[in-house]
């Protein structure tokens, strides 16, 4: 088996690249490349891991033609076009935690930095000026700490804030009173914490809703003397009305990590008093970067060699334990779907899949992700399990998901009804022996067959002599029936067969056997 090839386009700790490679991978590390070099060697590679500097477009992806995986070695995946890397099957993972000890002792850094003017005090003393008049701090002992944004870094910022000694106040819509407590701190509408609060720390993504929360409004109803600190994102505040607001001393110190334009060559709010920054340093000290590398190589390699998905933004995940587990029954949901999707065509308007038995103590995102891949199979080349379920929100297919706990007839099973202008119907598989997808029932009839490589599906009058006349327009066709299988509602009612063949059945042959007597329907169908 071909090993998996993976980039990795940022500077990352080389301990990402021994993973890849002792987890089977073939890894190169190439960095510093504009887009469009990205853009010429993209389609070699299999996974892509990178931090905040390669960007990950709608066009870099277009030319990505064998990828399955983005890693991000880090949090942010802003510089990720989600959208299309989903609409693409590509799945895009993070390291959610790595580095949220370091990004929130960064925050606490800058803020001290602020409170005791840190960086010019050096700058004056290193330049023999022995300035000790001019630099007089403040303490944060007992002061306000207002954190925009309470997840990972935020709550990890409010510990060490309560450790200092200061009150933290905190406005993030979706902290629960509960959270609230257990992590210390006063949840308040925004308002309230720009009122009330001493510094400012922002720990929120840049999203529509946070995008300009510190905007020249917002800035205006902070209290005087404010100190602001951004080490999430840029974007979270006007740096134009930041800089105004500090040049009239309203704002008493802002130091920023991350800025709306990075690199941030220039800035307005380059050389303004009180002002400090860093270039996008949050995350880096030597503890984040060994642990984002590791974990993120590890979730990509144990990917794309297991299909195990750990920290997935646009998949569920699913564990290295569950992936073996739930292999066999994806391959099952893969083909019930085909055939759904060969035998009804597009006509589907919903669609439930229901598990049962041994197959109902699995996590079912992944059986049916695979059903509506094999379904949407028959009309897309490029949908699999990650952007199916996607592609089916899309085309306002109603999907539903059913568990019965209990067993039926088999020990495990998979059903899969589509809603149809005709109405419902239903096709169910079962795994046998070592883990082999076999189909048990068609349209309420009872077949079993393995749906493999090219089929004919017939449906018939049952009457005798049927399976000669078929088994002779074949033979004499050339065509050699592998396997054969009947199921009937009734005896002289309507029967089905399935049979497997071992090269496909030309259009002459399928008219040919339209004509034969008592026949109902005929279609050729195919599987992966
Ligand atoms: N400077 C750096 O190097 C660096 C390093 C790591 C992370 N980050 C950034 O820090 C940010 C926070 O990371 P995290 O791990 O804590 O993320 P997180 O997802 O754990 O927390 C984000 C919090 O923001 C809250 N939030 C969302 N919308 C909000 C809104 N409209 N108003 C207020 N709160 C809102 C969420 O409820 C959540 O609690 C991310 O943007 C991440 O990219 C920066
Ligand atoms: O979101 C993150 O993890 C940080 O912004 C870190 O970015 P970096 O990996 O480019 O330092």
């Amino acid at each position: 088996m071909t090993k998996p090839k993976v980039l990795i386009s940022d500077k990352m700790d080389p301990n990402a690249a021994r993973i890849f490679a002792e987890m089977g991978c073939d890894v190169d590390v190439i960095t510093g490349k504009t887009p469009e070099e990205l853009k010429a060697i993209i389609g070699q590679y299999d996974g892509l891991a990178i931090r905040s500097s390669t960007k990950v477009t709608k066009d870099i992806l277009e030319a990505a033609t064998n990828l399955k995986v983005i890693g991000r070695a880090g949090i942010g995946v802003d510089n990720v076009d989600i959208p299309a890397a989903s609409a693409q099957g590509v799945v895009v993972m993070n390291t959610p935690f790595g580095n949220s000890i370091t990004t929130a002792e960064h925050a606490i850094a800058l803020m001290f930095a602020l409170a005791r003017q840190l960086p010019e005090a050096d700058l004056s003393t290193q330049a023999g000026k022995w300035e000790k008049n001019r630099f007089m701090g403040v303490e944060v002992t007992g002061k306000t700490l207002g954190l925009i944004g309470a997840g990972n870094i935020g709550s990890i910022v409010a510990s060490r804030a309560l450790g200092l000694r200061m009150k933290v106040v905190a406005y993030d819509p979706f902290l629960t009173p509960e959270r609230a407590i257990e992590i210390g701190v006063e949840k308040a509408d925004l308002d309230t914490l720009l009122a009330k609060a001493d510094f400012i720390t922002l720990h929120t993504p840049l999203t529509s809703e946070t995008r300009n929360i510190l905007s020249r409004e917002n800035l205006a109803k902070t209290k005087k003397g404010v100190r602001i600190v951004n080490c999430a994102r840029g974007g979270l505040i006007d740096e134009a009305a930041l800089k105004d607001l500090l040049d009239s001393g309203h704002v008493a110190g802002a130091a920023l990590d991350v800025f709306e334009t990075e690199p941030a060559k220039e800035s307005p709010l380059f050389g303004t008093p009180n002002f400090i920054c860093t270039p996008h340093l949050g995350a880096s000290t030597t503890e984040a970067q060994v642990n984002v590398a590791l974990q993120v190589a590890e979730q990509m390699a144990e990917f794309l060699t297991t299909g195990g998905v750990t920290n997935a933004l646009n998949m569920p995940s699913l564990s290295a334990e569950e992936a073996p587990k739930l292999k066999p029954y994806m391959a099952l949901a893969e083909k019930l779907g085909a055939l759904v999707g060969q035998l009804v065509g597009d006509s589907v308007k919903k669609i439930a899949i229901e598990v049962e038995g041994a197959a109902a103590q699995l996590n079912q995102k992944p059986i049916t992700a695979a059903v509506l891949a094999g379904l949407m199979k028959q009309y897309s080349q490029t949908v699999n399990m990650v952007n199916a379920p996607f592609l089916a929100k899309e085309r306002g297919l109603d999907v539903r998901e059913v568990r019965h706990e209990r067993e039926g007839e088999y020990r495990t099973l998979v059903r899969v009804t589509v809603g149809t202008d005709e109405g419902e119907k239903a096709v169910a598989g079962t795994l046998f022996g070592n883990g082999q997808p076999r189909l048990v029932e068609i349209f309420d009839i009872a077949v079993e067959a393995d749906l493999d490589g090219d089929m004919l599906y017939i449906v018939n009058t049952d009457a005798p002599g049927f399976i000669g006349s078929i088994g002779t327009l074949l033979g004499q066709s050339n065509i050699n029936i592998g396997t054969f299988h009947l199921g009937r509602r009734q005896a002289g009612g309507e029967a089905v067969l399935l049979l497997s063949v071992d090269s496909p059945v030309s259009d002459e042959v399928l008219a040919k056997a339209k004509t034969l007597n008592g026949v109902r329907l005929v279609k050729a169908l195919k599987f992966a």
